[in-house]
């Protein structure tokens, strides 16, 4: 099965400081991949050059055509959405719907309609009188009634309301979503997706430092609560990381062997949330 994306020794650097470093990932179809990392780490400076908006050095792929030369070839079959999602103020929501049909070939009228049946939005208000979150919607709505193979989101609920956050990844999942395409999505909030994500790639100062599918995440990672006379025994098993609160003591533990925590206190499965920060915390223990 060929990949929809590939990215391979990619590099970029703002004068002397190095923004991607050596960055390397795949996305095969059915993908959806969470690029995760803390602020300014470099998920959109990765995005963007996938997209072609950004110089980098390696080599890129998006549906075999190489973003920095062939980007309106690549344009055809990728939809995304920036972290600011700009819209012309005097824009009626009824304009823009026309406008993406008459642009673009793979636009759906009637499934954005539908998207925005859901909402407040009323066709013949003016992007100015929409509320900063609603705008957010009215893109989503226009960008997820493309029919592409690579859909890529920064950032696509910032602003949003949890209601409409939940709804929008219904919406991903359900109407946009199939096992021929794949997504690439950054965002803060990882609890919200890790239901939806098949993959996730963890990136710190520009280095990609843990991609991994989710079901391999869920076995290779393990949470101890140790009480107090095991501590030193858990610790000699060489934890990641390491929370004490309230006089429980919780640890992070990766690849270590099942029985040998389980014989120290309770062991669980992390969440994404919990392996993130214990994998961006770890220089701090060591
Ligand atoms: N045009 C630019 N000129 C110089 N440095 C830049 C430029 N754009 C981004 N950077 C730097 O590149 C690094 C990565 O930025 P980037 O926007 O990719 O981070 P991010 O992971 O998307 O962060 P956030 O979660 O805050 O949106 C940061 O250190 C940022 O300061």
């Amino acid at each position: 099965m060929n990949a929809l994306i590939t990215i391979e020794n990619v590099n970029k650097s703002y004068g002397q400081h190095a923004v991607l470093k050596d960055i390397n990932l795949t996305v095969q179809p059915g993908q959806i991949l969470g690029l995760v990392g803390p602020n300014g780490a470099g998920k959109t400076t990765c995005l963007q050059a996938l997209l072609g908006l950004s110089e980098y050095t390696g080599k890129i792929e998006v549906m075999q055509h190489d973003p920095s030369k062939k980007r309106h070839l690549m344009l055809n079959d990728v939809a995304y959405i920036a972290d600011v999602a700009v819209l012309p103020k005097w824009l009626k929501v009824s304009q823009a719907i026309e406008y993406m049909a008459d642009v673009h070939p793979n636009f759906n009228r009637e499934q954005a309609l539908t998207f925005l049946g859901k909402t407040n939005i009323g066709l013949d208000k003016r992007v100015k009188a929409l509320s900063k979150g609603m705008v957010t919607q009215l893109h989503l709505a226009l960008i997820l009634a493309v029919d592409a193979k690579v859909l890529i989101l920064d950032e696509p609920t910032l602003g949003l309301d949890i209601l409409t956050r939940r709804q929008f990844y219904n919406h991903l999942l359900e109407d946009f979503y199939d096992e021929s395409k794949c997504i690439i999505v950054t965002t803060h909030q990882i609890e919200e997706i890790e239901n939806i994500l098949t993959d996730v790639a963890f990136i710190q100062n520009g280095e990609i430092v843990l991609n991994e599918s989710v079901d391999n995440i869920r076995n290779r990672f393990k949470i101890l609560a140790v009480a107090n006379q095991q501590m030193d025994q858990a610790k000699s098993l060489k934890p990641l990381f390491s929370n004490s609160m309230m006089g429980i003591t919780t640890m992070l533990f990766d690849n270590a062997d099942e029985e040998s925590l389980t014989a120290l206190g309770n062991v669980t499965s992390p969440s994404l949330a919990d392996v993130f920060v214990g994998i961006m915390s770890r220089e701090e223990l060591a």
